[in-house]
């Protein structure tokens, strides 16, 4: 967090104050061989909500990131002994579009189990997420409205990862339309 706000020119502490406390949590993710792969996922599509998720993976891979720029599905191939960073929406809202979440999914394989251990590192649940006032301005308006973090993560546990088309709460519902 320290090196996200030094690369959006604030100080290193900047986001100190918003994981005195925190509603962080680990996910142990098993996901055993499945006969009929192309008909199941593992994980149907989402945006991790918080701030950041550190990804722990065997070598089995099946995580794939949607690419912005012809939305094909690209496959995260697994490296030994790394972690996957990955960026959430808080991030996205934080850094005014600066940053963005990537949408991912994960697949599963006829031949072999994986096991995956997402940390998703979260700010504490009365945080009011907005973007940040040092990098809003008034040729570069904030882009959301202010949103409460311990309702929004509420309404996506009620609604956990839902593979249908029905969608569960997004950032997307509280930007400002230009
Ligand atoms: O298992 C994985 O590689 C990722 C799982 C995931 O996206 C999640 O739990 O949010
Ligand atoms: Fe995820």
């Amino acid at each position: 967090m320290e090196l996200i706000g030094l690369s959006l020119g604030l100080p290193a502490d900047r986001f100190h104050g918003f994981f005195k406390d925190q509603t962080s949590f680990i996910r142990l993710n098993h996901y055993p061989p499945c006969p009929t792969p192309e008909l199941a996922l593992g994980v149907g599509r989402h945006k991790d909500g918080g701030a950041l998720t550190i990804l722990a993976q065997d070598d089995v891979g099946g995580l794939e990131v949607k690419r912005k720029t012809d939305g094909e599905w690209v496959r995260v191939k697994p490296t030994p002994d790394a972690y996957i960073i990955n960026v959430g929406d808080i991030i996205q809202v934080w850094s005014n579009d600066r940053y963005e979440s990537v949408e991912h999914r994960v697949m599963v394989n006829s031949e072999k189990e994986r096991f995956s251990l997402p940390f998703f590192f979260n700010p504490v649940h009365y945080t009011m997420v907005k973007p940040l006032e040092e990098l809003t301005n008034e040729q570069n308006p904030a882009k959301y409205r202010a949103y409460s973090w311990g309702k929004f993560i509420t309404n996506r546990k009620r609604s956990n990862f839902q593979k249908l088309n029905v969608e569960n709460l997004q950032i997307h519902h509280f930007r400002i339309s230009e």
